[in-house]
């Protein structure tokens, strides 16, 4: 089977190069000049730099060649995946498409499989998601993710596994997706913490009550448990909230300690706060760590003032 990578970020770059170790794969990137550097450097040096790009990796930005590949990898950022599917829906249709974002659609509350059977007829939607950050992937790190897909998926999880990077089957859509989508929101809140020097004791209690809210949003949406206690879910909530790897994390550090932080880096949790607090809002479902989140990242609130509203709820029982 053939394989390309759609987006030439950190992430659809490690993944190329991982899968390249196995055989071919093409790796498309928007930009003709970006693709043109790629290929004379053998690097990514914007995204990825210091890792060779190899031999068998093939980089383009020829939309028609990479479309071309059975099984395509999507690896652009979430609210640019509307675009993307509307834009190539007639040639991705009955394709094999595997989401590799993490996040919610803003526009429309779904998730990367709900944005493909809303626009590519007859696509097969599957999410790689978990514990990974793009740089240990592509140096060849052990690397163990969920492979999620609704049929029979064992084919596909060979096909992108390889040596060190170990994939983990599960028809849970729902709930791969929604784990590494709501990781992300709750990764900018324990970077927040550690920012205000608010202590370990209390990044561990916001993880552990952060884990609460995404069982308890994600099975309200049909998630399954043991998905939200797997790799996607609890794995990728422990690596990024206790990682400064994590962008996510960065910018809450950035929150928290007053500091200021590029704007042009990809912090996915931004929008994806705002998303799951109207998603959790319109069902009457309690997530105040999330509704924390989206006030500070739209700075309608202060740290203290988020940390004294959280502290203040109700005693309750756990
Ligand atoms: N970097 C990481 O360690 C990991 C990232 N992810 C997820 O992968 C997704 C992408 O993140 P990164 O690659 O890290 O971001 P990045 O910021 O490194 O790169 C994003 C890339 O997407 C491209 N892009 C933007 N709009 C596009 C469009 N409409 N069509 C095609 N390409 C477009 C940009 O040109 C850029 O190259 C995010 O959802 C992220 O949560 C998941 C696991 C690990
Ligand atoms: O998803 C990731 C690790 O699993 C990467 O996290 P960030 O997007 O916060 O860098």
């Amino acid at each position: 089977m053939s394989i390309a990578v759609l987006g030439a970020g950190a992430f659809g770059t490690a993944l190329a190069v991982s899968l390249a170790r196995k055989g071919p794969v093409t790796l498309w990137a928007r930009g003709a000049e970006q693709v043109h550097e790629m290929a004379e450097s053998r690097e990514n040096a914007r995204r990825l730099p210091g890792v060779k790009l190899p031999e068998t990796l093939t980089v383009t930005s020829d939309i028609e060649t990479a479309l071309s590949a059975e099984t395509l990898l999507l690896a652009m950022p979430m609210q640019q995946m509307a675009g993307f599917l509307q834009a190539h829906a007639e040639a991705l249709a009955g394709k094999t498409l595997v989401s590799c974002a993490k996040g919610i659609d803003l526009a429309t509350g779904q998730g990367p499989t709900g944005l493909i059977r809303a626009h590519v007829a007859g696509a097969r939607a599957a999410v790689l998601t978990g514990p990974s950050f793009a740089a240990d992937i592509a140096r060849g790190l052990p690397t163990a993710l969920t492979l999620a897909c609704t049929d029979h998926s064992e084919e596909l999880q060979a096909e992108l596994s390889t040596p060190t990077l170990r994939l983990y089957r599960t028809t849970d859509t729902t709930g791969a997706e929604l784990g590494g989508a709501l990781k992300n929101v709750y990764a900018i809140a324990a970077g927040t913490v550690i920012g205000a020097g608010l202590g370990e004791s209390a990044r561990a209690a916001l993880m552990t009550r952060s884990f609460a809210e995404m069982q308890r949003i994600a099975l309200a949406l049909g998630a399954r448990p043991e998905t939200l206690s797997g790799l996607s879910g609890f794995g990728d909530l422990v690596l990024t909230c206790t990682s400064a790897q994590s962008r996510n994390f960065r910018l809450g550090r950035a929150i928290g300690s007053g500091e200021g932080f590029d704007p042009s880096i990809t912090v996915e949790g931004v929008a994806t706060a705002k998303a799951l607090d109207r998603l959790a809002r319109e069902r009457g479902i309690e997530t105040p760590i999330a509704a924390m989140v989206r006030a500070l990242t739209e700075e309608k609130i202060g740290v203290s003032e988020a940390m004294q509203s959280l502290l203040a709820r109700p005693l309750k029982e756990e």
